[in-house]
């Protein structure tokens, strides 16, 4: 892809560094016992990569940080909010924009605007955040993904398309009036950060045309996926990430954001749309939770920085830098024979925990355990993405127990180097050789929502 015969290197250099702090083996097992085996509650200063996400960790670039001292702090009308407002229109198509203070504000809020009990919500796979508030605002949701998305070995290009066929059998089951929108995310987290291809996006909208059903989109990592469309699509090869980006959104009604990702801030989301009426409920609703309209639990320097960050986003350099990294580090991994998630992803390496820890049982959360071991040998922070994240069904009350059974590398934007990638890929070559002695886990603590952030588990003996 982006790797040719030629070295390429980021388009840019570093004028501030972060130390990191270094810590023995014992100290690290220490550290994951008293934190239950759950990397989200080890502390910072005892990681040394930290992998375990790519929200909000980004690095900012000095025009960002320039644009934090322009901040316009007013409670109400701030400057800086136009200037995003007018980001979003410009590079995102949406008409009308509210500020939330990440993501998960702008999915509670669209939740209760267009969601009423006993709704479905398809979608292209679930995520976490996103599943959960629609099924607070009472619907089911229901994952019309294509198959491949669910076979880590499948090296089908584009893993986050939708089954038009599911789609249209769910219509058939239930109702299309009972669908209110189908959720399509850009470069699907939980399938291992994989795109949906402009044509497919396309099919869906004319399915939600023909059903007289909206179409809303999770735009966080879509200047990554339209990154994969450029690569991989015909027809895209001379298009620019801004062009693609914006077609994107194009096609669709709505939109929910988690800036800290692709839009290069440490915090901050919205919701954007174009219709009217939809706005002015939005703007109803983000007064009791976020914020006025006008901030949404934003500070106005944070919106300044947002709209730069849009900018920098579809930056065809940018753009080809970062998913080149994470290609490098999955390039390096399947060298050494660790099993991955293909096609290697946009923002993350998924290891596939399964194929890696035979013996444990998925009831024993094999990802969960994995990822403790990595901590432990090189203070490498990743997150588990397998049974501990599907959570119960809200039905039974039973664990899920997704096909994909997955540890993710999650690389944050323009923070390491290739060096860096180097020691999390020997320390996972490592671990692998000694997979046998890494045992199961079981839940000693289990909060009832969200359960993979705070819960807490110990090794399942004998
Ligand atoms: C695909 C996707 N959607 C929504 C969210 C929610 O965003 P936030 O963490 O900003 O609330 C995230 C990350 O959490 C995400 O990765
Ligand atoms: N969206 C962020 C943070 C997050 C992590 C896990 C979740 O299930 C929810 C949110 C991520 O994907 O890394």
């Amino acid at each position: 892809m982006t790797l040719q015969n030629r070295s390429w290197a980021e388009p840019y250099k570093i004028k501030m560094v972060e130390p990191l702090k270094m810590t023995t083996e014992a100290e690290r097992q220490a550290a994951i016992v008293e934190a239950g085996y759950n990397t989200f509650l080890l502390p910072s200063e005892d990681v040394y990569i930290d992998l375990l996400t790519d929200s909000g960790c980004g690095a900012m670039s000095d025009r960002q940080w320039a644009g934090m001292m322009a901040g316009d702090e007013a409670y109400a009308g701030s400057a800086n909010f136009y200037k995003m407002r007018d980001a979003v229109e410009e590079y995102y198509s949406y008409k009308y924009t509210v500020p939330t203070h990440q993501g998960r504000g702008a999915e509670n809020i669209l939740s209760q605007i267009l969601i009423a009990d006993g709704n479905y919500v398809p979608g292209n796979m679930y995520f976490t955040t996103t599943r959960l508030h629609q099924e607070l605002a009472g619907a089911t949701f229901v994952d019309v993904i294509v198959d491949e998305a669910h076979d880590p070995a499948s090296d089908y290009p584009f893993k986050g398309n939708v089954d038009i066929a599911k789609l249209e059998a769910l219509a058939k089951e239930v109702g299309a009036d009972k669908i209110p929108y189908v959720c399509i995310a850009t470069c699907v987290n939980m399938a291992g950060g994989q795109p949906i291809s402009m044509a497919n996006l396309k099919e869906v909208r004319a399915w939600c045309d023909a059903n007289n059903v909206l179409l809303v989109h999770d735009m966080t990592r879509v200047a990554e996926n339209a990154f994969f469309i450029q690569q991989r699509e015909d027809g895209y090869r001379e298009k620019s990430i801004r062009e693609i980006v914006y077609e994107l959104c194009d096609l669709t009604d709505a939109a929910t954001m988690s800036s800290k990702k692709d839009a290069l801030v440490n915090i901050g989301g919205f919701l954007a749309m174009n219709d009217d009426s939809i706005y002015e409920k939005a703007c109803n609703l983000v007064v009791v939770y976020e914020g006025l309209h006008t901030y949404g639990g934003m500070a106005g320097r944070d919106m300044e920085a947002l709209a730069i960050g849009i900018t920098e986003s579809v930056q065809d350099d940018h753009i080809s830098a970062r998913v080149g990294q994470v290609e490098y580090l999955g390039n390096k991994l399947k060298m050494m024979g660790v099993p991955i998630v293909n096609p290697i992803g946009g923002h993350a390496v998924f290891l596939d925990a399964r194929a890696i820890l035979p013996h444990i049982p998925q009831d024993q959360f094999p990802a969960q355990a994995l990822a403790a071991a990595l901590y432990v040998d090189a203070g490498v922070r990743v997150m588990e993405r397998g049974a501990v994240s599907a959570g119960r069904s809200k039905e039974t009350g039973e664990n899920f127990m997704p096909k994909l059974e997955l540890v993710r590398l999650t690389l944050p934007r323009r923070v390491y180097t290739q060096a860096h990638m180097d020691v999390v890929a020997e320390s996972v070559e490592r671990v692998m050789k000694q997979a046998s002695e890494i045992k199961g886990l079981k839940f000693t603590y289990e909060p009832e929502y969200l359960r993979f952030f705070r819960g807490k588990f110990e090794p399942v003996e004998g």
